[in-house]
């Protein structure tokens, strides 16, 4: 991968919950080690880096704590670039999307749906209170409800309450992930479009662009499916077990992810140097 990638211009892509976090049994303690943090903020000062997750953007920055990524969050429908342009270590300054002003610049194209998900936040939440172990997060852009601590006999009441929600409600849809509902805007926009919106702003939508994205949700396909249209790059799904996805490499858990980034990084660095890959990467050819 590393041959291939050498005297392209690599930008990394990175999921949150289960590829930057292990997946836990409480949303909100969903945290990043200091490990974890410290690779990505190598690999940023490397390469463009943008976190695209599921969670509101606000949420997955306040997790992440680095300020040399980019963010978007709500499956792609925040985006908002850095308040200064991050500088790679190869010395390019890559083109960050600003107003008039100089500040940063929010891309959302599902604003328009806000009223609206502000309403189906507050009748889930009402609707769902007797549910034991059903819990409502607010991404601001969709809602999850979580039902990985209801029990199996209360799920189907659970999806049946969440469903007569969404009745009155045109324009949303329902789709699943791990141990979770998602209620979203029904607007062509998703994790891929988010990845193609920062290739295009970034001015990196080139050939020699490598775009590495890694991700483990049902969400992040949508990504590997612009990376395989691309013919360029590495869709990487983070799984223990085999799955049906549009992924052509993967990484068995975060604590694997944590080494690939940490090698990444490094072999940036030393690129230069006399090192081989071989060395960096301890494999043999
Ligand atoms: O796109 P992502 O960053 O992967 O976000 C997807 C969802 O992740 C979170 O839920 C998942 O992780 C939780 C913490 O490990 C776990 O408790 C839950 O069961 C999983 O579904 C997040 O809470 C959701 O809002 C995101 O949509």
């Amino acid at each position: 991968m590393m041959k291939v990638a050498k005297g392209k211009k690599i930008v990394v892509f990175l999921d949150y919950d289960g590829t930057l976090s292990p997946i836990v049994d409480d949303p909100n303690s969903a945290f990043m080690s200091d490990e974890m943090r410290a690779a990505v903020r190598e690999v940023a000062k490397c390469f463009p880096t943008a976190i695209i997750s599921g969670r509101s953007r606000e949420k997955v920055k306040e997790f992440v704590q680095l300020s040399n990524v980019y963010y978007a969050g709500s499956h792609g429908m925040d985006i908002m670039a850095p308040p200064r342009p991050v500088k790679s270590c190869e010395g390019n300054t890559p083109t960050v999307v600003m107003d008039k002003k100089g500040t940063e610049v929010l891309f959302q194209p599902a604003k328009s749906f806000l009223p609206a998900i502000q309403k189906i936040l507050t009748e889930l939440e009402e609707e769902t209170a007797k549910i034991k172990g059903a819990m409502v997060e607010d991404n601001r852009f969709c809602v999850s409800v979580h039902f990985r601590h209801v029990k199996d006999e209360d799920y189907q009441i659970l999806e049946e309450k969440v469903r007569s929600v969404l009745e009155n409600y045109a324009g949303f849809h329902l789709c699943w992930g791990k141990k979770v509902m998602e209620i979203r805007p029904t607007i062509e926009w998703d994790k891929g479009h988010a990845v193609e919106y920062f290739l295009e702003t970034l001015g990196l939508s080139n050939s020699d662009v490598l775009p590495v994205y890694i991700g483990e949700d049902r969400t992040d396909e949508d990504a590997f499916k612009v990376i395989q249209r691309r013919g360029q790059g590495y869709p990487i799904i983070v799984t223990s077990i085999p799955k049906d996805t549009k992924a052509s490499y993967s990484l068995i858990d975060p604590s694997e992810v944590l080494t690939f980034l940490l090698r990444l990084a490094r072999w940036r660095k030393s690129s230069s140097s006399s090192r081989s890959l071989n060395q960096i990467w301890g494999v043999v050819n």
